[in-house]
């Protein structure tokens, strides 16, 4: 079907940076909205997307035609229109959203058979570290297959590398065929046995998925009650009504356990989408998601731009997450814009935690979400009990992180065979350098920031921007050697102190560190799950949706680190962030317990998490927000401006402010210019400003103008964050 006859002109949106669409004539045989096309640009060929009847008003003379139309399912309306909301409501241009809706390589190349290198059974003469990275790469993909370009360059080596390890028979070359069907999911396949709470809540959701239209729900269940498992009845339903399901995961570390879960369910594992994935995976996967024979994908929140074909259920795991937040590039929250993309595909949405976010508590609250409650732990497993350990009476000797009740507790967990986990949300050894002769901090040279002590890797780092030094024996102020000390505890003094206290004990110590890959660290959280450490000391992320059934004793090191400093979301974070870590304890035949370290135990927060009372705590929570005029009673939006001259960057703030007319007219208050909290980022320079709204006012037109309307040099980048989650 053609749209636009041959001669016509058709408005080409490409992925190129230029914030708008091109006129082309259409080709011989005519072109339909959203063909995917080959348009040249310069002396350029590029692809895009038909995306309307040419605008005109150009030298027709000029016009160039569009080269090639792609044999691929054109972009359905639907997705045309979700990136044009999206787009609009981020303040993204159109051109980045279409560069995230088609993150594949090949896009238009026929299927068909290509050559791949694969592991082979020989061992290199010499290994070199070249020939490592090889090696590595190749495992990190458990056995995957690469195109011999893309393992080159993921490897950071040459082709003769490549051609070496071939000639030794450690690379083989095969030919696979492109695009390979994925196996057929069987929503009758396996399947617990519910609980009767479990059961009526599935009811409900399969009710939902079986409307074929638009909702959004909130599932709301405590650690353990069986979120996941209730969910995929939903999952089941939607395909037993021929549709598809997208599940996001907050953290691809989680996909592993849950890929094992789906295929134990369904009998067959589905289509997995992440930037762990090899490009010809993401390929395969864009291909079949837009036929429409992917029928479950998994995956992180850039899998909300695949082009689904007949999309009929999105569920958001762990919705609270911080993680759905792109804070980079398109500033978008996938949960937001699952409920978009939902309500333009006619789909359920599933939001799924045990501690949601305030925004969607709201929203379930006035009747725009429905929510549905999980009140139990499944089975015969019972949620923790949460203690105070007030610091400030049982605190630990000078120099020590751990109270004695908590190290009490530890050993009889040893004891007992039984693991103990303790929670600190502070990455490296420590978090300040301090020289005791002189009392210089030691900085990064490009960041207003700390540098954080790495004892494993006998390094400092600066967690803004990456870079790292070997330790100096001497301050680098005033030279005086020996004297530079290392204050306050991250994962890692704490784990030492651990291993003071408890020599004989296997200690793992789990945090983001970027230098890990996922797969690796994966395979770490699998060997903790089934026993292999007694004490896990660990970062936020242990706090994510593990399952590990020897854990009876979690220790919060440090309750009140969220608490400091005037963050819109401390509140909720450390609510989210302590009952959600809680909840890995005693999640199997053994009752669990929490100890939560606090120098303020009469913190109303604190009081909160150790009571258990959530509503309570989101009706305070809600009405301090509301109070404030703070989202989501109120529109916001985070204006950062960036640049290597300071007095530059403030001016445009300073130009900004004093052309918010039209913003105040709405009734928007505007903040700023004033020095970010981190003032300096690999040295460019940051100031902040901030647009309060009233709720019922689109702010987005009114910024785009405000924007469009003072001039900024070359040099300084103006973002808007809207609805910011973060404010460094
Ligand atoms: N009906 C059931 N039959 C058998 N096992 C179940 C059932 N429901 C839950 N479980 C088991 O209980 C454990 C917790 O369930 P699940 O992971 O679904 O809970 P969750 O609410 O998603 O947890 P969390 O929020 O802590 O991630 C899992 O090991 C799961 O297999
Ligand atoms: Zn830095």
């Amino acid at each position: 079907m053609s749209d636009l006859p041959a001669g016509a002109l058709a408005a080409v949106l490409t992925a190129e940076p230029l914030d708008r669409l091109l006129d082309y004539r259409v080709p011989e045989g005519g072109v339909a909205m959203g063909d995917f096309v080959v348009v040249p640009l310069g002396p350029r060929r590029v692809a895009g997307v038909v995306w309307g009847p040419g605008q005109g008003g150009f030298d027709p003379s000029k016009i160039r035609t569009i080269a090639a139309v792609l044999d691929v399912p054109p972009m359905r309306a639907e997705l045309r229109e979700f990136l044009t909301r999206a787009a609009d409501y981020t303040l993204t241009p159109l051109s980045a959203m279409l560069r995230l809706a088609t993150r594949v390589p090949d896009l238009g190349a026929p299927p068909g058979s290509r050559v791949l290198l694969q592991r082979g059974g020989g061992t290199p003469d010499r290994l070199t570290p070249a020939r490592a990275r090889v090696l590595d790469v190749l495992d990190e993909h458990g056995g995957a297959g690469f195109p011999p370009g893309e393992l080159a360059a993921l490897a950071g080596v040459s082709s003769s590398v490549l051609k070496g390890l071939e000639s030794q028979g450690v690379l083989v070359r095969i030919a696979a065929p492109r695009d390979m069907p994925y196996p057929r999911l069987d929503p009758r396949h396996g399947g617990h046995a519910l609980s009767d709470g479990q059961a009526q809540v599935a009811a409900e959701l399969r009710a939902r998925v079986d409307a074929l239209a638009y909702s959004t729900t909130l599932l709301k269940g405590v650690t353990g009650s069986g979120k996941t498992e209730v969910y995929l009845e939903a999952v089941a339903q939607a395909l037993a009504r021929g549709r598809q399901a997208l599940v996001l995961l907050p953290e691809i570390a989680l996909t592993g356990a849950f890929l094992d879960r789906v295929e134990a369910r369904f009998g067959a594992r589905p289509a997995e989408w992440h930037s762990g994935v090899t490009g010809a995976e993401r390929r395969r996967l864009w291909h079949a998601v837009a036929k429409g024979e992917a029928q479950l994908v998994v995956g992180a929140r850039s899998a909300l731009f695949l082009p689904f074909r007949d999309l009929g259920l999105i569920v958001v795991d762990e919705e609270h997450d911080s993680s759905y937040k792109q804070e980079e590039g398109a500033l978008y929250h996938a949960r937001d814009m699952a409920v978009l993309r939902a309500s333009l595909s006619g789909a359920a949405v599933v939001l799924a935690s045990a501690t949601p976010s305030l925004e969607t508590w709201v929203n379930a609250r006035a009747g725009k979400y429905g929510r549905l409650d999980l009140a139990e732990r499944f089975g015969t497993a019972l949620l923790p009990e949460m203690r105070a350990i007030d610091m400030r009476a049982d605190g630990p000797a000078q120099g020590a992180w751990l109270s004695p009740p908590l190290v009490e507790e530890i050993r009889t967990r040893i004891a007992a065979g039984e693991q103990s986990l303790l929670f600190l949300n502070r990455r490296g050894y420590a978090p300040l350098t301090l020289c005791r002769a002189c009392g210089h901090q030691l900085g990064c040279h490009q960041c207003d920031a700390r540098l954080v002590e790495h004892r494993f890797l006998k390094r400092l780092v600066c967690h803004q921007c990456g870079e790292s030094e070997p330790i100096p024996t001497a301050c680098p102020k005033c030279a005086v050697e020996g004297r530079l000390a290392a204050l306050g505890p991250g994962v890692e003094r704490v784990a030492e102190e651990a291993a003071a206290l408890f020599p004989d004990a296997r200690i793992a110590v789990l945090s983001s560190d970027q230098t890990e890959s996922a797969r690796s660290l994966k395979a770490r959280i699998e060997q903790i799950a089934s026993g292999g450490a007694d004490i896990v000391v660990g970062t936020q992320i242990v706090a994510k949706g593990h399952n590990f059934p020897l854990l009876t004793l979690v220790g919060v090191v440090d309750a009140d680190l969220g608490l400091m400093g005037g963050d819109l979301r401390g509140a909720e974070r450390t609510f989210q962030l302590i009952r959600q870590v809680a909840g890995r304890a005693g999640r199997a035949e053994k009752p669990g317990l929490a100890l939560v370290q606090t120098y303020q135990p009469q913190h109303a927060v604190i009081g909160a998490i150790l009571q258990g009372d959530e509503d309570a705590f989101w009706q305070a929570e809600a009405a301090a927000r509301e109070d404030a005029g703070a989202p989501p009673f109120g529109r916001m939006a985070g204006i950062i401006l960036t640049g290597p001259d300071e007095a530059r960057v403030f001016e445009v703030g300073r130009r900004l402010a004093q052309s918010a007319g039209a913003l105040r007219k709405l009734g928007a208050e505007v903040y700023g210019p004033v020095a970010a909290p981190i003032a300096r980022i690999r040295g460019r320079f940051r100031a902040r400003m901030l647009v309060k709204g009233p709720k019922g006012v689109l702010l987005q037109p009114a910024l785009s103008a405000w924007r469009a309307g003072v001039e900024v040099p070359a040099n300084v980048r103006v973002v808007i964050d809207i609805d910011p989650q973060s404010f460094f």
